[in-house]
Parts: structure tokens; sequence; C-alpha cells
């Protein structure tokens, strides 16, 4: 009876976000012409949970003049659930296919911050959207720094666990090659504060140059740029 409840409020969110979304195609539509800084194209952030992606996404955004858009955000205005509850009903394996479907069509809108999901990069489909699309960052941070930072947070089903250093260093063994590869620049999220981070960030932005080769007009090179 609870999860039939749930599913009803999903699905009467839906209609609720394409309201949303549509609203916020707009706001992009109307900021596209601004000048949004040296910066150019959609800037795409990658990590670990608790690597910061949500947190510089905002920030950043904000100084470089572009709109800031966070699939986990999106799915939860989409469901009109947290991302516990879709992962209870629906398991990982919904909550997967709800991402790509959010991905897809995220990616379509431009001079963007997008932060991702700490699992957006497990499917090759999202990898190839995400590279397709932006300028991919890999916010990357020690499993210590990101165990003080999600201890007491209970909106990440998959670190609800007895031993939360443990499933961090599994989870980061298994992504941190995977974070790496769909890069094209990785920048230390672990030691130094949001904001010193930021203007680094920027500067890496900045002097990235993607390859002409690639696709059109800003698709960026496979060399990355490590701290
Ligand atoms: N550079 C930083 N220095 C110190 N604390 C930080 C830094 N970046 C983020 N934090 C803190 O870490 C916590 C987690 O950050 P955030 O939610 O941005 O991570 P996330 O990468 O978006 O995680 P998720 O993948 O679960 O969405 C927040 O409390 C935030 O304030
Ligand atoms: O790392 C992950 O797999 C996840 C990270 C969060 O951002 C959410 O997307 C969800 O909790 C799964
Ligand atoms: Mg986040």
């Amino acid at each position: 009876m609870k999860n039939f409840t749930v599913l009803r409020n999903i699905q009467s969110f839906i209609g609720h976000f394409r309201y949303n979304y549509s609203m916020q195609r707009s706001r992009v539509s109307t900021i596209k012409n601004l000048d949004t800084g040296s910066v150019p194209g959609n800037v795409i952030l990658i990590g670990m949970m608790g690597a910061g992606k949500t947190t510089i996404g905002k920030l950043l955004a904000s100084q470089i003049g572009k709109t800031f858009v966070d699939t986990d955000h999106e799915i939860q205005e989409r469901t009109g659930v947290r991302i516990p509850v879709i992962f209870e009903i629906e398991g990982e394996t919904g909550f997967r296919k709800r991402e790509t479907e959010v991905l897809r069509e995220i990616v379509q809108l431009q001079n963007i911050v997008l932060a991702t999901g700490g699992g957006a990069i497990l499917r090759p489909e999202n990898r190839a959207l995400l590279r397709q699309h932006g300028t991919v960052v890999y916010l990357c941070a020690p499993v210590s720094e990101l165990q003080r930072r999600t201890r007491l947070d209970k909106n990440r089903p998959l670190l609800q666990t007895g031993n939360l250093h443990a499933r961090l260093q599994e989870l980061y063994t298994q992504r941190d090659p995977i974070y790496r590869q769909t890069a094209h620049i990785i920048i230390d999220s672990g030691r130094q504060g949001v904001r010193v981070l930021v203007q680094k960030l920027i500067q890496k932005l900045l002097q990235f140059k993607p390859e002409r080769t690639e696709h059109p007009p800003r698709q960026p090179s496979p060399n990355k740029e490590s701290e």
C-alpha cells in the first residue's frame, strides 16, 4: 500500500517536473546570449559521493555565468520523492535507468554546469554522453575526506552501511579508474576549500584546449590536465 502511494506520487510529479523543466530550458535560452565569460560550453562534474560536485558546481556556475543543473535534484523533481525511496521501490537498476533518461535530456542544454550523481559514469552510454557534451572534470578526494563529509548523511542509499570507510573504499577502487578515463580535467577536491578550488578550476578550464578534430564547437581533447 505504501509502495502504491509512492508510485502514484511518482506519476503525479512527472507533470510537475515537465513544467519546471520547460521553465529551466527557457531560462537557459534567455541567458545564452549574455557574456558568460571565457569558459566555453558545458562543464560537467564527476566524482565520488561527497567529492563536492553539487557544492563546487553551484559556486562555479555563479562565477562563470552558467546555469547550474544537478542530475540527482532533477531525478527527485521528476519523481517527487527522495533518492532513497527510488532505490527502495525500484532498486539501483531503476534509479540508473532514470539517471540515464535525465542525462540524455540535460546534456542537450547549453551553457550549464552539471553536477552528476556519483554513479553516473558507470554506464558506458552515460560516459559517452558526458564527454560529447562538455568538458568533464573529475573532482578527486581521498576516502578519509569523503567519509568525513558523508558520515551523517541519510540521503545516499549506497552509504547506509555499518562500515562506511570500507564501503567508500570499495566504491573508490571500482570507480576511480573510470572517473579518470572519463575526465578531461582532474582536480584535487579533498584538501582545499571551496572558493580556492573554484578559482583553480576556472584557471584550468580557461587553459584547457579541446582538439579541433573533435565534435564542434568545444568537444574536449582526451589529454588530461591533472593537478
Ligand atoms: N572542497 C571542500 N572542502 C570542504 N568541504 C566540502 C568541499 N566540497 C564539498 N564539501 C562538503 O562536503 C559535503 C558533500 O558535498 P556535495 O554534496 O557537494 O558532494 P557531491 O559530490 O555532490 O555528492 P553526491 O554525489 O552524493 O551528490 C557537503 O557538506 C559540502 O559542504
Ligand atoms: O555514487 C552513487 O552511486 C550515487 C551518488 C548520488 O549522487 C546519487 O546519485 C545516488 O545516491 C547514487
Ligand atoms: Mg551532489
